[in-house]
């Protein structure tokens, strides 16, 4: 079939009216991207336009991705030459070519975050200015959002409005700072992200040349979700399409969801004024989704006030209505969703790559992540890390370590200077070649240190043994959750980390305190025994030993924030954590905007759905270490009464451990104007599940660990070797893996069968 042919009427008009400038402001789901697509896929067929001259910009590397292959179907290999991807990937490849320009190398470096924070903690030290005030992540912020709003540094300090905020904020200096930061970057050849599109505009403002050569061979420019494009990024695609005019932006002003990045609004409402000749296009016809789903949606959005007026119908079937779970706590929520994918994969005889569970903070994904690891169920974490690969995750984790094995050298390694206590490399150099030269553990080698480390340096290791010989005793006396709190505050990882209030930091912290709620949720669990910290390290080895999806593994269920899945689409969505506080989260209940925002995200996520939406939300959840109750959102309430299903749990079937505490009823107050159905089949549900192995806490017989038990050193393991493990009894070891981060174990016990024990967590004790 011909490309025109699986267009409507408006689509077409925005694929063959290549000339001249475009805005297309429309719903979700109404086929903005489709039209880029087949806009570019035309331009090369029936127009012969060469594709080294079409730069195409879009949001993320996968919709790049994803826009290429299509196009390839339409016009082949040529599709490889269109300028497409990332703001910041397509113009680091024009500063490639022109950045000598601004004095920098061909080569240079792109810095991210994690070089951008070293350089500007080195500046604040060399300023000696106080790091409690100036800390990265906020400098940086700050900095950030100058450049991205085109402030140079010699504007930011002549301008007595940011001095005054800098002021008010304690931060005094950070003109300066970022004055230096500046400096430094440029003389090592390097530039951050921001500098992509900063220098870029440097580059077209200053040098009237390049920009008037990269005028004319970009004779056609298209921008994919124009609504998030900041104001550097906007004057780059204006300045570059002001000579054949031949620009078309497509987005929906009902998805601005990064406005806290500087993504603004108002670019949509200038690009009439920047172009006045421009064809406006309006889609209303939404292809994606159920008009159950769709309704929905429009529901939702009608609620804010000042936007872009759309009417989004559907000629889709009305579909199932949308499930909303009720759930006892956050886990039971993350066990409710598992078993809702397992039943709808049987039932729509659908994969794992048609589900996708969303969520509002990245904190969230471990309950869930737990479940789908229980639950069998191979997922992937898109544009983030797995819950326990995150910094802060291994930063906690290093403490809990050395607390129960002070020898634990990776461990020491890593919190040694963490938050900084002034032991720099080269001290732990000389800790480690004391320890070597002696013939001593590092743990005796750190006591020692008097011996071998001058004063200061002395001073700092020895603060830091007395503190890890308080974890030491703490992890003695209480149960894990207690120890874990008082290691967590003792080590200084919460302090640092709650000081920090930017969107990243704050998102750390959320992290490091849903460990601790782990923590706390495995003491509760009655089927525990063995309520020590070292028994909770041990579950999480378990846990996340476990093989997962690989990377190359195209089935697996997606799991992301909600930010990341603007412009996707999966046939069956699960939108978790609708509980006030959580989404809308407390940082935007302040004002009229904030709330705004934080409902436009709750409406890219329900369109990111097909054939069904399931909600869901807990009852009671554990935060800072408690058990709070949660009120279900607001948004709920937002959407229309009719179109949802209150689901029922399913009684017959559990994934492990049994929640805490909590009836299954309805909460008042939200569930009275629901439609009351069965919602997930419980019973062919369980009868499909039965006959299958599930995972549960407690698999285990108990086994009792030999008297002498003491864990043997992991580097004399061998594959082929008879081990002993406290929990699992007798086994053998199968393989051993020791490379990469994370080195592991498979063994095969007599009991439980085969586990993958991570060598770093797991105590295995080699039986002669
Ligand atoms: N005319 C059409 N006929 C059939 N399917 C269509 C048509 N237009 C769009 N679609 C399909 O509808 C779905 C949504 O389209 P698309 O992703 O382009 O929408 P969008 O407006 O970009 O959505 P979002 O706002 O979420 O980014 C896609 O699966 C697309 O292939
Ligand atoms: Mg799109």
């Amino acid at each position: 079939m011909n490309y025109l042919d699986q267009l409507n009427p408006p689509q077409r008009e925005g694929v063959v009216n290549t000339e001249g400038a475009t805005m297309i402001i429309a719903g979700a789901g109404s086929g903005k991207t489709r039209v880029l697509t087949f806009r570019i896929a035309h331009l090369m067929r029936a127009h012969g336009v060469d594709p080294f001259s079409i730069m195409s910009l879009t949001f993320t590397n996968k919709a790049a991705k994803e826009m290429r292959e299509r196009i390839e179907k339409e016009v082949g290999n040529e599709a490889r030459n269109l300028w497409m991807g990332t703001f910041h990937a397509v113009f680091a490849k024009i500063l490639r070519f022109e950045c000598d320009k601004l004095g920098y190398p061909s080569n240079f470096t792109i810095y991210d975050a994690d070089d951008t924070k070293s350089l500007i903690k080195t500046i604040v030290k060399e300023m000696q200015l106080d790091d409690k005030l100036y800390k990265p992540n906020a400098v940086y912020s700050r900095i950030s959002n100058a450049k991205n709003s085109l402030v140079s540094w010699q504007e930011y300090i002549n301008n007595p409005m940011y001095k005054a905020d800098d002021e008010a904020a304690n931060r005094p200096m950070l003109g300066e700072i970022y004055k230096r930061y500046v400096v430094r970057c440029f003389k090592a050849g390097a530039m951050d992200f921001d500098d992509l599109l900063f220098n870029t505009n440097v580059l077209f403002r200053d040098h009237p040349d390049v920009l008037h050569k990269y005028q004319h061979r970009f004779r056609y420019v298209l921008v994919d979700e124009f609504q998030d494009t900041n104001v550097s990024q906007y004057l780059i695609v204006k300045k570059l399409a002001a000579v054949h005019q031949n620009i078309c932006v497509v987005g929906d002003d009902a998805q601005s969801i990064y406005a806290f990045r500087g993504a603004n609004i108002q670019n949509i409402l200038n690009f009439e004024k920047d172009f006045p000749d421009c064809r406006t296009i309006k889609l209303e016809q939404n292809y994606r989704s159920t008009s159950t789903i769709v309704n929905a949606a429009n529901g939702v959005i009608a609620k804010n006030q000042g936007q872009i007026k759309k009417d989004v119908w559907t000629a889709n079937a009305e579909g199932e209505k949308i499930d909303l779970i009720s759930a006892a706590s956050d886990g039971e929520e993350a066990r409710l969703i598992a078993q809702g994918i397992f039943e709808s994969k049987m039932q729509n005889q659908w994969h794992n790559q048609d589900f996708a569970v969303l969520y509002r903070t990245n904190a969230q994904s471990r309950s869930l992540e737990e479940a789908l690891r229980r639950a069998n169920l191979k997922y992937k974490i898109v544009g983030g890390l797995s819950f326990y690969q995150r910094r802060e995750i291994k930063d906690l984790l290093a403490y809990f370590r050395i607390a129960l094995n002070p020898n634990d050298e990776q461990a020491v390694v890593r919190s040694i200077n963490l938050p900084k206590r002034g032991i720099g490399p080269g001290t732990v150099d000389k800790i480690r070649v004391f320890a070597a030269e002696q013939s001593v553990d590092l743990w005796t080698a750190l006591q020692q240190c008097r011996m071998y480390l001058p004063g200061r340096a002395a001073n700092a290791v020895d603060g830091y043994v007395t503190m890890i010989k308080a974890m030491q005793v703490d992890v003695q006396k209480y149960d894990a959750h207690e120890a874990a709190q008082k290691i967590a505050k003792a080590s200084g990882l919460m302090r640092e980390l709650f000081a920090d209030k930017t969107v990243e930091g704050v998102s750390r912290y959320e992290n490091v305190q849903e460990l601790l709620n782990a923590v706390k949720e495995y003491v509760d669990n009655e089927e525990n025994e063995d309520k020590s910290l070292d028994a909770f390290l041990q579950e999480v080895s378990l846990l996340t030993g476990v093989d997962q999806a690989q990377d190359d593994d195209p089935d697996v269920v997606t799991l992301m924030t909600i930010h990341m899945a603007k412009g996707l689409e999966f046939r069956h969505v699960f939108l978790t954590g609708l509980e006030e506080e959580l989404f809308p989260s407390t940082m935007m209940m302040e004002s009229r905007e904030d709330l705004e925002e934080e409902r436009r995200l709750f409406y890219v996520a329900i369109t990111r759905a097909e054939q069904k939406l399931t909600m869901s939300y807990a009852m009671t959840r554990y935060r800072f270490g408690k058990l709070v109750n949660c009120e279900p959102s607001r948004f709920l309430e937002e959407v229309e009464p009719g179109l949802l299903n209150v689901a029922k749990k399913s009684k017959q079937v559990s994934f492990g451990n049994a929640a805490p505490g909590g009836s299954f009823d309805r909460p008042s107050g939200i569930g009275g104007g629901f439609a009351t159905g069965t919602g997930a089949s419980g019973a062919s549900y369980a009868k499909n599940l039965v006959q299958r192995p599930v995972p549960s806490r407690k698999p285990v017989p108990a086994h009792k660990a030999s008297a002498d038990f003491t864990a043997s050193n992991p580097a004399d393991l061998a594959e082929g070797q008879k081990v002993e493990h406290a929990k699992f009894g007798f086994g053998n070891i199968v393989q051993l893996d020791r490379q990469g981060a994370a080195p592991k174990a498979k063994v095969n016990f007599d009991n439980v069968g085969e586990k993958t024990l991570l060598l770093s967590f797991a105590k295995l004790r080699i039986v002669e």
